[in-house]
């Protein structure tokens, strides 16, 4: 049995791969992190709250949490590598960068959206920004009324493909709010915005607009089971891998 420790155990994402991995064949939890304060019993699995122990009961990690509990966890994996998957969204430039240290010693996948839709859909919005060279890119992004970052973790990955199409740094074109009298877009922009409210799982809509036309391209995801079976796949997927930092896409062979 392959034995995954999840850290976030308590969370909406960590609470998933929790129930999903009951009745797996191959994989059990074997140890869940939560942070001190919370209390939750998984039959068979030790639950701490502590990282060390985390990692010593683990073949290989599910991290779904916040920012500042990822760093803490690469700056223990820096120390004593393990696989690591992880969902998290809204790291900054040094916690990516810990992710690429963590990753030259264990493999690494990392990944804003395990959706097998939107893996997809970061491509059909590479062809459309490449080929539509004069639609002007507007990306909205809905989610749930609790979610703490934004825009998306997958806005701005899908944002980064169609900057990318079209040889364009997206920290120069991105523009994540219009208020006031602040002139006609530029050519280049493209625009990333959020919306938050109830219950919404996430929706992603990538528009081309020009003149006569445009094509919206949608992606809805439905259930957050989608996400934690993603992660799941990637768990397995990744243990038998080389040290490096993988994404979705590597484990979904796309
Ligand atoms: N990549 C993907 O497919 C998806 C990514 N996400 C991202 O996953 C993250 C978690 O999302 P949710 O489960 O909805 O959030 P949540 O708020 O329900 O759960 C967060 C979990 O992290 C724990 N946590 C918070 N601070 C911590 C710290 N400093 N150290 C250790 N643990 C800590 C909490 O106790 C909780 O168990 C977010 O960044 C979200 O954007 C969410 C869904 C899908
Ligand atoms: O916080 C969420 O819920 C989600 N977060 C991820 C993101 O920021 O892109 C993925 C998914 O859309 C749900």
């Amino acid at each position: 049995m392959l034995n995954i420790g999840i850290y976030g155990g308590s969370g909406r994402v960590g609470s998933l791969l929790i129930k999903n991995l009951q009745n797996d064949e191959v994989a059990k939890v074997s140890c869940v992190h939560v942070i001190e304060g919370i209390e939750i019993e998984v039959p068979g699995a030790v639950v701490t709250n502590d990282i060390d122990t985390l990692i010593q009961n683990s073949d290989v990690i599910i991290d779904f949490t916040l920012p500042e509990g990822t760093q803490a966890l690469l700056e223990k994996l820096l120390i004593t590598p393990k696989p690591l998957v992880s969902g998290t969204t809204g790291l900054n430039d040094h916690q990516i960068n810990l992710l690429r240290e963590v990753a030259q010693k264990a493999p690494v996948l990392y990944a804003t959206n395990m959706s097998l839709g939107i893996a997809i859909l970061k491509r059909l919005v590479a062809l459309a920004s490449e080929k539509l060279r004069d639609f002007d890119i507007e990306i909205v992004e809905m989610h749930h009324r609790y979610k703490k970052d934004a825009p998306s973790g997958t806005a701005l990955t899908l944002a980064e493909f169609a900057a990318k199409a079209r040889g364009l740094d997206l920290d120069e074109v991105r523009v994540s709010g219009r208020d006031g009298n602040i002139g006609e877009r530029k050519k280049d922009e493209i625009g990333v915005f959020a919306l938050r409210g109830g219950d919404i799982v996430g929706r992603h809509t990538v528009g081309f607009y020009n003149d006569g036309e445009y094509l919206e391209l949608n992606h809805t995801a439905t259930s957050r089971d989608t996400f934690a079976k993603g992660a799941i796949k990637a768990a397995k997927w990744v243990v038998s891998q080389e040290p490096g930092l993988y994404t979705i896409d590597d484990c979904l062979g796309l």
